[in-house]
């Protein structure tokens, strides 16, 4: 097939250049630029949205569907790539210039066997965003989840308000529960690509600790599924292609690749957004918006360019010389969702065919807990045949030496814990006021020791399904942990030992810039209204008052499709 021929010569290539890429430091390709000393006018728009990401991408296709607005799209990164289409390549699109490259500072509780103590936070730096280098799970959580945004004072987002707007942009191809799948939308949805010979196992599995088959976006969550992907062809389906390709055409959308926004212009007087300063092409650039800015620039950019734009923590803003227009709390209220990566099984079963075109995740299950939502997920990760082209976890040199170099890619599977619903709290500070410095990302994972207790529980129930008899079937055997041996094997201080050193997260950061009823906790309102600030919304996952039993993406497309539809109301 000349199309799998070609898609295999992309990843030859690329792989090749993952293995020699250096993670950047700063946003060098926009220093030039930002000491350019005139400013050029870039004109008047209706909306001026910052980034083309996960929420930017259907924010500017839905608005832009009135004729009569005029709208400007800024996004930092470039365009997709064949090498970003092809699902199972996810994680080495991290080792390319599409990602901004962060990595937290340095950790003091968790993080602790990575280099330097520092986790990466991988973001997508181009159309589509972090959909476009994301895992491409389509997992929007419980509802329950929604309904705790209500329950925090904000009301309209609860699940029965916000079904809707899921069901509005998916094409699903899922046999799920009826009711709770959309068709004719600009999404698609299927199920992961053909199973890999130990899903079975999975399943059965699953099905032997009393966990059913479910359909995860369905009435119940608990349980055991295939992966719901956005794929569509085999290609991934990033909110760039699904979504903004076609609004592209729209002679009233404006899209600008390579464009830094170094700050939103802000009336100080009447307290009110009045435009945007950007870099592109070594120049320095200022557009202006009549109704509205919208920074949709991700958990860790929005957060840094409101701060930049004197919109922050009084105290930090006063210490980096900003002149400070309105005391908000941006950057607090970091959640994650930390992941476990140190359970990985040995298995008498070898994959015989590398399939390099497949999707890599799986499966996923979501433990039941004493409440209303699951404490944890497990993701299934079968072998691949095919070993990863870096350490995407960025261990240290002993964890390489000693634990991923005994890793065998043919037959070995891992399954990634994931903790849905930390305690502890991280942060996001500006490094300086220099907008080509990346933003200080302070994880602060496990904090809680509630935190570290449910994550415990959960590791054990894997290792739990691990020994059924499906597993028993494969001889699986957990791969040994080479690290904390001041610990008796596996009792629960081995464990937290682990934990802190070997989990990552899954890069769902989100709460930064949360919203609730007023501005001493929260930044934006239920409208997503900035506090205190006329003209200025932020419109991506930081809003998140409280994060998702599921993954962030799906999310972020629904907030996004509720609030294109609030303004729209606004306005006309
Ligand atoms: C490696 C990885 C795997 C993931 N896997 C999954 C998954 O399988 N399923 C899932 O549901 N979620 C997953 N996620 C999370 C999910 O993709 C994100 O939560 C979601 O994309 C966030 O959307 P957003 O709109 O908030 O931000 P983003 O999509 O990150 O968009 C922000 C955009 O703004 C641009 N930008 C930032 N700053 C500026 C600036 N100053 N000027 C101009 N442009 C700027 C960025 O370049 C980017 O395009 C994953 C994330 C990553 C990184």
């Amino acid at each position: 097939d000349p199309a799998i021929d070609f898609y295999k010569k992309v990843i030859d290539e690329n792989v090749a250049k993952v293995e020699s890429y250096k993670l950047p430091e700063n946003n060098a390709e926009f220093i030039n630029g930002s000491e350019a000393t005139e400013v050029k006018d870039f004109g008047n728009y209706d909306f001026i949205i910052i980034g083309a990401g996960s929420a930017g991408s259907v924010l500017a296709t839905r608005l832009s569907e009135n004729e009569n607005w005029k709208i400007l799209l800024l996004e930092a990164g470039g365009e997709e790539n064949d090498f970003s289409t092809i699902p199972s390549m996810w994680a080495n699109l991290q080792m390319s210039e599409i990602n901004w490259g962060y990595r937290t500072i340095s950790q003091k509780n968790c993080c602790l066997g990575m280099k330097n103590r520092q986790c990466l936070e991988p973001r997508g730096k181009a159309i589509g965003g972090s959909s476009t280098i994301n895992a491409i799970m389509y997992v929007r959580g419980n509802p329950e989840d929604y309904n705790e945004w209500v329950r925090l004072g904000n009301p309209g987002w609860s699940y029965e308000e916000v079904l809707p707007y899921f069901l509005k942009s998916e094409n699903s191809q899922v046999e799920g529960d009826p009711g709770f799948h959309g068709k004719g939308g600009l999404w698609n949805i299927q199920y992961s690509l053909p199973p890999s010979e130990l899903f079975s196992n999975f399943l059965q599995a699953n099905k032997e600790l009393g966990l059913e088959a479910v359909d995860y976006n369905g009435y119940r969550q608990f349980g055991a599924s295939k992966a719901q992907t956005n794929i569509k062809h085999g290609k991934r389906q990033s909110t760039g292609t699904a979504f903004l390709k076609y609004a592209r055409q729209r002679r009233n959308l404006n899209v600008i690749t390579n464009a830094l926004v170094t700050e939103i212009v802000i009336d100080k007087k009447n307290k009110s957004a009045e435009g945007v300063m950007f870099i592109k092409d070594n120049q320095k650039f200022r557009a202006n918006a009549n109704l509205e800015v919208i920074v949709s620039a991700g958990a860790f950019n929005s957060p840094q360019l409101l701060m930049l734009s004197g919109i922050g923590p009084k105290e930090h803003l006063e210490e980096l010389g900003i002149d400070l227009i309105e005391d908000l709390p941006v950057g607090q209220n970091l959640l994650e969702h930390p992941m476990f990566s140190g359970l990985a099984f040995r298995t008498n079963f070898t994959v015989t065919a590398e399939s390099p075109l497949s999707s890599s995740v799986e499966a996923v299950g979501f433990m039941p807990g004493p409440g209303t939502v699951p404490p944890i997920e497990y993701i299934f990760l079968p072998q691949t045949g095919t070993p990863s082209a870096f350490d995407m976890f960025n261990f240290n040199q002993e964890l390489e030496n000693s634990y991923l170099a005994k890793i065998n890619s043919s037959t070995d599977f891992n399954i990634f814990v994931v903790l849905l619903h930390q305690k502890s709290k991280g942060q996001i500070r500006l490094k300086s006021k220099n907008p080509t410095d990346f933003p200080e990302i302070d994880l602060n994972l496990f904090e809680e020791q509630e935190d570290v207790d449910t994550f415990i529980d959960g590791i054990n129930f894997v290792i739990k399904l691990t020994e059924t008899q499906a597993f028993r079937d494969v001889n699986a055997t957990l791969i040994d942990i080479p690290i904390c041996q001041e610990y008796e094997k596996y009792s629960r201080d081995f464990w937290e030992c682990a934990i802190r050193h070997m989990s990552m997260t899954l890069y769902h950061p989100c709460g930064t810039t949360a919203m609730g009823p007023n501005g001493t906790t929260a930044v934006v309102d239920n409208q997503l209204r900035v506090h205190g600030i006329e003209k200025l919304r932020v419109v991506d996952a930081g809003v998140m008052p409280s994060t998702v039993s599921g993954h962030l993406n799906a999310p972020t497309v629904m907030i996004a499709e509720k609030i294109s539809d609030v303004i729209k109301a606004t306005y006309n």
